[in-house]
């Protein structure tokens, strides 16, 4: 493009723009409306253009450190609304007494104000009715990437080809791809636009949808390891258990054992609610890969759970010949440099750690088996690099979190699925109590009552978004607090993502082995850790997290025979905040908190949909729009199954775009 040079090349590219088509593609976050408005229609605190006449010289009032504000009154049908610009005084010049102006802002329809954001001739007011707003980051102004992308229109809107199918864009009346993108880009009118963000949508999750069935169909073909595991040892190993495995456990047990011995490289997801007994399947695939002559790894997203993971398991696999090495980045130099040798000679055979344990330098002497812990936060890319590693190992991918059916085609869809529907027997659900913030000493007295029981107590702190260093505050000062309220008689420690390594294992280290009974923390205990004697879950500030999150935490207890409590503590500003916080309350089963959470939801919660592993997209909401997602798949399998598609005409272009973007390399 001309006028984008390096600089700018780079700058572009941390939004993640990288090519004219990303350009092209990069659309609005919304459109601010310049048509002028009627005040009387206008919604408070909506975003409207006005238009009448200055009656007021404009006054600028200069308050705190290089702050101003620029006041006017404005004359709108025979309403004077008072007009203010914050931090505009360059603005003055162009508001004179009885000139006839435009004005774009946040309405307050119950003090006739309006806060300014821009203003506008009349002419532009008249001409111009919408404008894009993109999201940009602190690289790139708003005004630069709009210019760049008006740009790259005009060079190359000729050449735009259109990728859906012909047939299918006139059975859903969708626009040509070129015609789609000026209408994003440039809306003309409501009904215009709408029809763009449709064909839009249709055609973002129709080729999501192709690139994964294409993935999944070529992953089928795949050869992979044939993992020859020994039978008698397997089951003399599930003998041995302190428990008999719940028949769901069995079930997927099977299912796994069936694709090690295949030839075709295992894509399985293992999905499972909290508790339910995930780890002990791991372990087992774990013990059939090593009884073949594997070696088996297990990738987790966080140090501290690794280190438990490493723990468990080889305590699990005392007295087999099982040889654990942990693979995290807190190892020195040289410790790392012994371990990879020893992985590389295969004298350790089971490598736990985090991603680290995917990287270029890390070589397996035979790895057999990759398993991924809480997979929801690596994407599909990351699951196709794993599968690259080595000669082809077979991948299991666990989560917890459990996702509605519709969607979890979204987020897995390249993969087989196995469910482990059951908890282990036995178990009381938990019980959830939801408080408002100033019964805080009613929770307390609860949890001392529990803690003379003897049982132990997690407590976790607000969370305070985009900044870990006041949650590390907060969590002090609270710990502080509770500390003053336990001790001496019960003991308190203190758990954040601040601390060391080492100090965050000897804080787990002390809860476990019951040297603390009260455990208060930031979200760093999310995940997978496991301590039976913890009855009692407390939650701070319980609005600010998402169900999903909120499950996982109250998943922490009641993984043991004794009755297990939640005890959430909000204030909920708004219905849906309460109606979160009831189906807490309501229910323990982890399918129908997520289903609750995504009618709730409705659309837009991005953090949420990270959690569950939905990919984000740019411009289809996979909740909101669900029934195109539906079809968009539906579609896209259609297409695949058709002989020699890929030779269609009609399909160049959609081949080509494929061959750009394809995560494997074959379509057949
Ligand atoms: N069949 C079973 N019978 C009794 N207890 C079991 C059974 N399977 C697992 N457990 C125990 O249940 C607890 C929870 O199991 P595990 O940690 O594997 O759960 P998980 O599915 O990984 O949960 P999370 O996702 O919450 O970590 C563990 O203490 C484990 O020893």
């Amino acid at each position: 493009m001309p006028g984008v040079g390096p600089k700018t090349a780079e700058n572009l590219a941390t939004l993640n723009i990288l090519s004219v088509e990303n350009l092209l593609t990069y659309y609005p976050l919304r459109y601010d409306n310049f048509e002028v408005q009627s005040v009387q229609n206008a919604k408070d605190q909506e975003k409207i253009t006005i238009k009448g006449t200055v009656m007021s010289e404009p006054v600028i009032a200069r308050f705190g450190y290089k702050k101003n504000r620029l006041s006017f009154r404005l004359m709108v049908n025979r309403e004077v609304i008072l007009v203010t610009f914050f931090n505009q005084p360059y603005l003055k010049s162009k508001i004179e007494l009885g000139r006839d102006l435009a004005v774009f802002g946040k309405w307050d329809g119950q003090h006739l104000r309006m806060t300014g954001s821009k203003l506008i001739t009349v002419d532009t007011a008249e001409s111009h009715s919408y404008s894009a707003v993109y999201p940009t980051n602190k690289n790139v102004k708003k005004a630069t990437i709009k210019k760049i992308i008006t740009a790259a229109f005009k060079q190359y809107e000729n050449v735009i080809p259109t990728l859906i199918p012909e047939s299918l864009r006139q059975q859903y009346h969708l626009m040509s791809r070129k015609e789609m993108i000026r209408e994003m880009h440039f809306p003309t009118s409501d009904e215009q636009s709408k029809l763009a963000k449709r064909s839009a949508t249709y055609e973002e999750f129709f080729l999501f949808q192709l690139r994964l069935q294409a993935t999944k169909r070529a992953n089928q073909k795949r050869n992979g390891l044939v993992i020859k595991y020994h039978n008698d040892e397997i089951k003399s190993f599930i003998g041995q258990l302190p428990y008999e495995l719940t028949k769901a456990q069995k079930r997927v047990v099977n299912e796994i054992c069936r694709d090690l011995l295949e030839p075709v490289q295992m894509n399985r997801l293992l999905q499972g609610d909290v508790g339910s007994g995930k780890t002990i399947v791991a372990a087992i695939a774990i013990y059939a890969a090593i009884t073949a002559g594997y070696q088996a790894a297990l990738m987790v997203p966080t140090e501290i759970l690794a280190e438990q993971h490493a723990q468990n398991l080889a305590h699990l696999f005392e007295g087999l010949p099982v040889n654990v090495g942990l693979l995290t980045g807190s190892l020195t130099a040289k410790q790392h440099r012994i371990l990879e040798d020893q992985i590389r000679t295969g004298a350790i055979n089971l490598i736990i750690g985090t991603h680290a344990l995917i990287q270029d330098s890390v070589e397996y002497a035979n790895l057999g088996l990759i398993i991924t812990d809480e997979q929801h936060r690596f994407g599909v890319n990351q699951r196709q690099k794993l599968r690259e590693k080595g000669d082809r190992p077979d991948v299991l991918a666990m989560t917890a979190t459990p996702i509605p059916r519709t969607l979890a085609i979204t987020a897995y869809g390249e993969m087989d699925v196995s469910i482990i529907d059951e908890l282990p027997a036995g178990r009381l659900p938990i019980q959830t109590r939801w408080l408002r913030s100033n019964q805080n000493g009613v929770a307390l007295e609860f949890v001392a009552q529990e803690l003379k029981k003897g049982a132990q107590v997690y407590i976790v702190t607000p969370l305070i978004e985009e900044s870990e260093a006041l949650d590390v505050q907060n969590a002090t000062a609270l710990y502080e607090q509770l500390a003053a309220y336990f001790e001496p008689q019960f003991k308190v420690g203190l758990l954040h993502g601040r601390l060391s390594n080492d100090d965050k294992d000897a804080v787990m280290e002390q809860f476990k082995a019951n040297e603390l009974q009260v455990l208060v923390s930031t979200t760093v205990i999310e995940v997978g850790v496991d301590v039976a004697n913890a009855t009692v879950m407390m939650i701070y500030d319980a609005d600010r997290f998402g169900l999903a999150q909120l499950h996982q935490l109250r998943g922490r207890v009641g993984r043991g025979k004794q009755q297990s409590y939640c005890i959430l503590l909000a204030d909920p500003k708004n219905e849906v905040g309460v109606a979160r916080m009831q189906t807490m309350v309501d229910t323990t089963d982890g399918f129908v908190v997520a289903q609750k959470d995504m009618e709730l939801r409705g659309s837009g919660d991005i953090l949420g949909q990270k959690q569950s592993g939905v990919p984000e997209f740019k411009i289809g909401d996979p909740v909101g729009d669900l029934k195109i997602l539906e079809i968009a798949q539906h579609d896209a399998a259609e297409l695949l199954k058709m002989p020699h598609w890929d030779d269609v005409t009609d399909n160049i272009p959609l081949v080509a775009y494929l061959k750009r973007h394809q995560l494997q390399t074959h379509f057949d």
